[in-house]
């Protein structure tokens, strides 16, 4: 991860902004200022071939004080601890805006998941989460999927977890398939939530939906979902883009057909071919004149190199970070509307947090009212940011910031753990 755009730094430099606007004194939040806790494990694995190779993984903790650890699993080349840490810190942020009980956790696998075998992978599932099991539980952490992690890896964890308690426990991981606790609904919900929250600051802005063009970057469990939602939903969408290609066409791209493609080819969209459409890059997608830009893949993709060259009206920040301070503070200047990560993505914790209750209460929801609970709390939290952005003058980034901080540092006093 290079220093200039190490994503837990991103992370302080903001919150120690929306402290001082909150005129929080560093007694106040210096505790989060980081984890509570930071795990770090060696995850051996027993390769196809018979050698042994040792992949490494993290659990960070970042905070407790408003409920369990909440937060996604990454397997991912690049992981790292300050990556980890910053996903972790911002689950605490993003669970606190959506005002759910739960504190942020988040974990990561250093690894290409692309090498590895099905039995591999899942040894190195067991293995890891076998690692990171003392610190584990549902009242304690629940893990759930994050990138090139999904239902079956969640199941994985399930099992192992179960199979050292004893008995089964599905509340300690969300994301799982139906049949073994999973809810309706969460394998949509991320994307769901996206869309939620462009709808709402459209409504907000008094702006119309139909025909608006949009280019999402990433097309796996969140961006690939958005894309679908918003197509049905009346958006031109001309260009999605993924680690293998991205994609143009100008007439709207049909979603429907790239996304059969992409499940048929390991879930990559290269070599998907229809009429008028283009080949680009994925920073060329970065740069289009669109109404709407969905980053929905990796964090630090709109930096200071491009951000002078983004011509998108408004950013929906699928994606965990993929903005960087300096950019974000350029966009400003420059008018762009972007909805923040910790806002714009939240959909995903919230039914997690719906699966959580149901497994605790071994009862099941359907699918209806799962989504209706899902619309009915984005939009709560989308126009409690709105207010404290319009009374405060502040980007709405800050102004989600300023809401969960509070949040947090209320709980945190009530609880007596400062003087
Ligand atoms: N899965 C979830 O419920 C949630 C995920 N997120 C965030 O959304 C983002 C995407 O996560 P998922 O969709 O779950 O992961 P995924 O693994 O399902 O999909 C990731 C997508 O990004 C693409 N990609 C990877 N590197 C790329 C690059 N350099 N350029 C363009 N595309 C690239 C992949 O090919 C894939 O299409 C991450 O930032 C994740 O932290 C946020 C909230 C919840
Ligand atoms: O569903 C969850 O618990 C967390 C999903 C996640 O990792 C995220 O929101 O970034």
């Amino acid at each position: 991860m290079s220093e200039k755009y190490n994503p837990y730094q991103n992370m302080l430099d903001v919150l120690d902004d929306a402290a001082m606007r909150l005129g929080l004194s560093i007694n106040d939040y210096i505790t989060l200022r980081q984890p509570e806790r930071e795990l770090i494990v060696s995850v051996p694995v027993v390769m196809d071939d018979g050698r042994t190779e040792v992949f490494t993984g993290y659990r960070v903790q970042h905070s407790s004080t408003r409920g369990p650890c909440k937060g996604g699993i990454r397997f991912h080349p690049a992981s790292d601890l300050d990556e980890v840490k910053a996903l972790a810190a911002w689950m605490t942020w993003k669970c606190a805006v959506v005002n759910i009980p739960y504190g942020g956790a988040k974990g990561g696998v250093r690894c290409d998941p692309s090498k590895l075998s099905q039995s591999e992978l899942k040894n190195m599932t067991r293995r890891y989460t076998a690692m990171i099991l003392p610190i584990l539980g549902p009242e304690q952490d629940v893990p759930a999927p994050d990138v090139n992690t999904d239902a079956q890896v969640m199941a994985w964890i399930m099992d192992t977890y179960s199979t050292f308690k004893g008995h089964v426990v599905p509340a300690v991981v969300t994301g799982k398939p139906l049949e073994i606790g999973g809810s309706l609904g969460r394998r949509e919900a991320t994307g769901r939530g996206v869309m939620f929250s462009l709808l709402n600051l459209l409504e907000t802005l008094g702006l119309e939906k139909q025909g608006k063009t949009v280019a999402i970057q990433g097309f796996g469990n969140v961006g690939g979902v958005a894309a679908q939602l918003l197509q049905k939903n009346g958006f031109k969408i001309v260009a999605i883009s993924d680690a293998s290609c991205a994609l143009y066409k100008q007439d709207g791209i049909d979603i429907e057909a790239a996304t059969r493609y992409a499940e048929d080819n390991k879930r990559l969209l290269v070599g998907y071919n229809e009429a008028g459409i283009e080949v680009i890059t994925n920073e060329e997608l970065l740069e289009l004149n669109v109404d709407v830009l969905i980053p929905a893949a990796l964090e630090n993709q709109i930096k200071e190199e491009n951000v002078n060259n983004i011509r998108a009206k408004i950013i929906v920040e699928a994606a965990n970070g993929p903005t960087t301070k300096q950019a974000d503070e350029i966009l400003e200047k420059k008018g762009v509307i972007v909805v923040p990560d910790i806002l714009a993505n939240a959909g995903g914790v919230v039914v997690s947090y719906f699966e959580w209750v149901q497994n605790e209460q071994s009862f099941t929801w359907d699918e209806d009212y799962i989504n209706s609970n899902l619309e009915k709390i984005m939009k709560k939290a989308f126009d409690e940011v709105w207010q404290v952005h319009v009374d405060k003058g502040v980007s709405l980034r800050l102004a989600a910031y300023m809401v969960a901080l509070e949040r947090v540092v209320k709980t945190k006093k009530l609880r007596g753990v400062f003087p």
